[in-house]
């Protein structure tokens, strides 16, 4: 079944996500829900800040898997200062502030922290959308139920492999992929969606179709692929980073793969993926709208600082999980104000702040270049985005 009727003729160029929207979004996500978004998504504050869409919150930073490219480098003991009950609801008190966000509430393991149904509950009553991300391995039919009854929308759970082997190898655990297997059962059981997050490794880019037929296999609604980051334990699996040039074909693959099936498909940490889909819909003449594209057509590559942030287990906020800015904390300054007005997400909110050819591409509003590996590869947060083998327009006539 075709799940992108590409119909539709004669393409004008670039298709930008709308101006002053960047990376408007979530969705494929968590269907509606009473209280969700009413009239429609804020996309700008009143002050003319974006709106944030999506946050990323690692409530707790303990988890009970050893996994190789870990960016928190996750260890099943108690960490330090993490935000206690008290704290964290009168952070998510602050959250409506800056928009209508999904909340991811991750970690570690989200699981591994006692109160986070309550905090779910408290989320939710206040009229956000809360998802889940444990890594599978832990929930039981008692608190997927507890899930449920606080109003977790959907559970994502990580798949790196399509057998037990491969996953448990890159996971560090003997058992996780049936662990994990099984937990998707209790989710299936209590009536909670699921979607598969997968790094993207050259260990695993062989193994794609399979993962994907798994997905499909088990019930996913979605498969979001994640491109490795070497940062955290996968500052040492450089020989884990592919090329540009596989990037390329791995997403172009993507771009191909999406048409054959009806499951939702998401590149995450991909941001080229935004430019390789306008390039292919332009080749193909086919308009890039959400008829054809759905929210892929309204999104961007990295949403870091622009529609996307991170807060850490201690409250420091960040554009992202894999590149640990500190963009303020919000034991000492609101929430809402670092969204507003940290140099640092002003800075990923201007084009003229990007450096080499991700601060001339023509494909910027779509992309961004991913800015975590920017950063642990060169060491420069607004640098060119080491892993692209596009060059812009801009950058061909300045040559030429
Ligand atoms: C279609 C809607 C979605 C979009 C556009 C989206 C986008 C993103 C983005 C931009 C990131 C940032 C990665 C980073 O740089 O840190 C992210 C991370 C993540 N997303 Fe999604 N996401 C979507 C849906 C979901 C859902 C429904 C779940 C879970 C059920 C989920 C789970 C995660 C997790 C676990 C992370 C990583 C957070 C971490 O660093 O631990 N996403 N997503
Ligand atoms: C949310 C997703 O992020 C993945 N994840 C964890 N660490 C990294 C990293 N260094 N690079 C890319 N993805 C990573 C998890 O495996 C999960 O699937
Ligand atoms: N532990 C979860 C997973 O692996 C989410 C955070 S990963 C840093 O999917
Ligand atoms: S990647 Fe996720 S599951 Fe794996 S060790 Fe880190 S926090 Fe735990």
């Amino acid at each position: 079944m075709q799940k992108n009727p590409h119909h539709g003729a004669g393409h004008s160029g670039l298709d930008g996500p709308p101006a002053g929207h960047p990376g408007g979004h979530p969705g494929g996500h968590p269907g509606g829900k009473p209280g969700g978004h009413p009239g429609g998504m804020v996309t700008t504050l009143a002050d003319g800040t974006p709106a944030c869409k999506l946050i990323a919150w690692e409530v707790t930073r303990s988890c009970n898997l050893a996994c190789k490219h870990c960016r928190a480098e996750a260890h099943l003991e108690p960490y330090e200062g993490e935000l206690d009950t008290a704290e964290a609801k009168a952070l998510i008190d602050t959250f409506p502030q800056v928009g209508s966000p999904i909340i991811i509430f991750t970690g570690g393991d989200p699981m591994m922290r006692a109160d986070v149904y309550e905090l779910i509950r408290y989320a939710t009553d206040k009229g956000l959308r809360c998802v889940m991300s444990p890594n599978g391995t832990l929930i039981t039919p008692e608190t997927a139920q507890k899930m449920r009854e606080s109003g977790v929308q959907r559970c994502s759970i990580s798949i790196d492999g399509p057998d037990a082997q491969s996953h448990d190898e890159f996971r560090g655990v003997q058992g996780a992929f049936d662990a994990s297997m099984r937990g998707i059962e209790y989710l299936k059981e209590a009536g909670i969606e699921f979607q598969v997050n997968t790094t993207v490794t050259r260990a695993n880019l062989s193994s794609f179709k399979k993962i994907f037929d798994l997905c499909e296999h088990i019930g996913a609604v979605a498969w979001h692929i994640f491109l490795l980051v070497p940062t955290g334990r996968a500052a040492q699996l450089g020989a884990e980073v592919i090329t540009g040039q596989e990037y390329e074909d791995v997403l172009n693959w993507f771009y191909d793969f999406r048409k054959t099936t009806n499951m939702h498909l998401k590149a995450t940490c991909a941001p080229h993926y935004y430019r390789i889909m306008r390039q292919r819909a332009k080749a193909e003449g086919v308009p890039v709208t959400p008829e054809n594209f759905g929210l892929d057509a309204m999104t961007r590559g990295c949403l870091g600082g622009t529609g996307f942030c991170f807060i850490s287990h201690v409250g420091q906020v960040q554009p992202c999980g894999y590149l640990e800015l500190d963009c303020g904390n919000i034991r000492t300054t609101p929430f809402p104000e670092i969204w507003r007005s940290s140099k640092q997400f002003k800075q990923f909110r201007t084009q003229e702040d990007y450096e080499g050819k991700c601060g001339i591409c023509e494909y910027h509003k779509v992309c961004g270049g991913c800015r975590a590996r920017a950063y642990s590869m060169n060491d420069n947060y607004m640098g060119e985005e080491p892993l692209c083998t596009y060059i812009p327009k801009l950058a061909e006539r300045r040559k030429a």
